[in-house]
């Protein structure tokens, strides 16, 4: 039985996971962390009152689980991950909003460790195909530009997929021309700039997470999109990664690598 720890056990995504893997045979919730976890408040998350809340890094003993799953904030993520692979457990993480010296830093720890696990910017195969289709499409579209729509709660802008579409079209599109004349009269009117690709971020209540990739040629246009409906949708991703995660020597980014 393989024993899982679930960061951020209490948010909209930490649920699902709960759900997820108190469903799968072979893995166990041993442990919890979330800044407001009880004993007392633990059953209303689904959490069997066998299993360990935390409510802080410093709490957590060793043993307590062989896996972690992390869907906390971008100001948690990097001392979670830090923590686990400390701590010799194996990290599956879907949150966002690690720096990428942030996540070198984690790799290295890990090779290090010789600890596997787990980075996926989005757990969703329709993110995963989106950011392969629109890697393709680049190099033959160089204009190009990122709309990503959430949910009102989102902390981060802009998404992890968004950021993680726009590296993937940088390592391949080619060189082309920018409008030099180009000026804003409203600051950030032409969104985020990611080495040259702009990435727009709309947050509105009833969204859940939404991609869309523009290309532009001369006299066409291709346009990439994908709807995650439902978080549901990212529970397939995480649960190839509780499967896989053993079969790994090192931290890996990108859902795509393991599939
Ligand atoms: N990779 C993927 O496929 C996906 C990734 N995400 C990402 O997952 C992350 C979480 O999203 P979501 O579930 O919507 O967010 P929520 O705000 O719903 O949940 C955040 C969770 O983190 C907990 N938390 C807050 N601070 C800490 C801390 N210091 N240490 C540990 N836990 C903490 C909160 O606990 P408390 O309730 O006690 O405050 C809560 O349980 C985001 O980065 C999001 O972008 C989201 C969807 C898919
Ligand atoms: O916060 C979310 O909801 C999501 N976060 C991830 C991201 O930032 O890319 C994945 C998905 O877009 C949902």
């Amino acid at each position: 039985m393989k024993k899982v720890l679930i960061a951020g056990a209490t948010g909209a995504m930490g649920q699902k996971a709960v759900d997820l893997v108190n469903s799968l045979a072979g893995f166990e919730i041993t442990a919890a962390l979330a800044p407001t976890l009880t004993k007392e408040n633990m059953t209303d998350f689904h959490l069997a009152s066998s299993v360990q809340p935390y409510q802080t890094l410093d709490e957590i003993e060793d043993g307590v689980a062989d896996i972690w799953i992390d869907f906390t904030l971008p100001s948690a993520v990097y001392q979670n991950v830090k923590f686990a692979l400390e701590h010799g457990m194996r990290p599956i993480v879907g949150t966002t909003g690690l720096t990428d010296e942030q996540q070198a830093d984690l790799v290295r720890l890990s090779e290090e460790k010789q600890i596997g696990g787990l980075i996926a910017a989005n757990f969703g195969m329709s993110a995963v195909l989106l950011m392969k289709f629109a890697q393709e499409a680049a190099k033959y579209f160089p204009d190009v530009e990122i709309i990503e729509m959430h949910h009102g709660d989102k902390k981060d802008a802009p998404s992890g997929t968004a950021l993680s579409t726009a590296k993937l079209i940088d390592q391949v599109r080619p060189a082309h021309e920018t409008n030099p004349d180009e000026t804003e009269s409203l600051t950030g009117a032409r969104g985020g700039d990611y080495h040259g690709i702009k990435i727009h971020a709309v947050r509105l209540p009833g969204y859940i997470a939404h991609e869309q990739v523009l290309f532009g040629g001369d006299g066409e246009a291709l346009t990439i999109r994908q709807d995650s409906f439902d978080r549901q949708s990212f529970m397939n991703g995480v649960k190839v990664a509780l499967e896989k995660v053993d079969g790994l020597s090192k931290l890996v980014i990108g859902l795509e690598n393991i599939l």
